[in-house]
């Protein structure tokens, strides 16, 4: 924890500038992950569409894992590996952002989802563990690397959640003003 205060303050400022950047371009955000990355994706997009701790307006998300028809068709029809990229490319456009997640840094499906957001313009915000895997490799000048500084997965998904709570904090602050 103490580790990832000192090398995260950095990439969650620049997390929330591109967040805060996109919502009020009105462009959206999209969000990805496996297992309990899944329902941390579909946790993050909830607080955007629904809200955080203060009303306001809500902002455009979708969490490209809670899908079954389409995770199940494309799953079927093309294989795991591209249920997340079909899906930025059917929905990404210049000037949104992926909030993609894997505490490995290796899952295939991530890692495709993130080429398409490449290839679309958007910003990636990366959310993993351990060394990054090979998705800290594949990151631009234009994209933060969120690396939690652990080897084990279900820590690394601790902080992904605080820094997920993090990030709307910042958003709302940046939107509507500290809490005083
Ligand atoms: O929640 C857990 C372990 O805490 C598992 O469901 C875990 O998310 C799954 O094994 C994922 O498939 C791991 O994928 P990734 O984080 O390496 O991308
Ligand atoms: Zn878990």
């Amino acid at each position: 924890m103490e580790n990832s205060a000192s090398t995260l303050i950095s990439p969650i400022a620049q997390s929330i500038d591109i967040l805060v950047q996109a919502i009020s371009n009105n462009a959206k955000v999209l969000a990805c992950g496996n297992g309990g990355s899944a329902a941390d994706a579909q946790h993050f997009i909830a607080e955007l569409v629904g809200r955080f701790e203060r009303d306001r307006i809500p902002f455009a998300g979708i969490s490209l894992n809670t899908d079954t028809s389409i995770l199940t068709a494309v799953g079927n029809d093309y294989g795991f590996d591209v249920i997340f990229e079909r899906q930025v490319q059917a929905l990404g456009q210049p000037g949104d952002v992926l909030v993609a997640m894997s505490t490995s840094g290796n899952s295939s499906n991530v890692i495709k989802a993130i080429q398409a957001a490449h290839e679309r313009n958007m910003a990636v915000i990366a959310l993993t563990g351990k060394n990054g895997g090979t998705i800290a490799g594949m990151l631009t000048d234009f994209d933060v690397h969120l690396c939690v500084p652990h080897d084990r997965t279900m820590r690394i998904q601790e902080v992904h959640g605080l820094l997920l709570h993090v990030l709307c904090d910042g958003i709302d602050a940046f939107l509507l003003g500290d809490i005083s």
